[in-house]
């Protein structure tokens, strides 16, 4: 198992928002994070990133805990988080915020060369077209782009994101699913927090279904059965 969450509860001051959770991720899986508004989805790729440290149980990558380690280093070890805000670098061309992610946490050692940066370039060429503008005046779609290639600089082997959709037009919305499925296809694990639950499964090969800062139901989405089961059980 690459990643593994072994009764995780974290808590922000008083409030004790996970309570226990177990989830795995394997080579080769796109596992979903489904569930209601303030469920705990997001803190629970902030709890495996280390933004937020848990506050009892533990986090395994690749069979070693994370427990004490700084963000920093956890995506050092390879665990690379787009956050649902995006923080594109204010002031900072596309080019630099993609040298920074290179810079930040490079994972292996492909991460911060130029052949890796054209790369990027290559995947994206709407970011190559506009490498010398400001990140932060990019559309909100070419933004989350841009979120997911400075994580991608860092050469991540496990890839956490949260929300890419939101907000965004549908063609946007298509071409991120794209992106990540494609993602998906050259082997990076990915846990998908996504309200589009419906397009989303269908990149999606597990899931697991959050309520109260709990697993409540898991399953697997690669087929239609798991996949209507799912969607029975959130009634959308
Ligand atoms: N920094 C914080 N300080 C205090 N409480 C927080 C903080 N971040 C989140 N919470 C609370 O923790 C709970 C879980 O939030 P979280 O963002 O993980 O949920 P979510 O399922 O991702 O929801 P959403 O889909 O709305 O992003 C919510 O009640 C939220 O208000």
């Amino acid at each position: 198992m690459m990643l593994e969450l072994k009764g995780v509860h974290t808590h922000y001051g008083l409030s004790h928002v996970l309570q226990g959770i177990d989830l795995r991720v394997g080579k080769g899986e796109v596992v979903g994070l489904f569930g209601r508004n303030g469920v705990g989805k997001t803190t629970v790729i902030k709890t495996i990133a280390g933004w937020v440290p848990p506050s009892r149980g533990e986090v395994l990558f690749d069979g070693e805990s994370l427990r004490g380690l700084a963000p920093d280093w956890i995506c050092r070890r390879g665990i690379g988080l787009v956050p649902e805000d995006r923080r594109i670098f204010p002031g900072l061309t596309v080019e630099e915020n993609l040298r920074l992610g290179q810079m930040q946490c490079p994972a292996r050692s492909r991460a911060a060369s130029r052949a890796q940066l054209d790369e990027i370039y290559q995947r994206f060429p709407r970011l190559a077209e506009r490498r010398r503008q400001m990140g932060t005046t990019l559309s909100g779609g070419e933004q989350q782009m841009l979120a997911i290639a400075r994580v991608l600089a860092g050469a991540p082997r496990l890839l956490l994101i949260d929300e890419p959709t939101e907000g965004l037009a549908p063609m946007i919305v298509e071409e991120l699913f794209a992106l990540i499925g494609q993602l998906a296809r050259e082997g990076i694990p990915i846990v998908l927090v996504e309200q589009n639950v419906h397009r989303a499964v269908r990149l999606t090969t597990r899931y697991y279904l959050i309520e109260r800062g709990q697993v409540v139901a898991q399953g697997d989405s690669s087929n239609d059965e798991g996949r209507a089961a799912l969607l029975s059980r959130l009634s959308v």
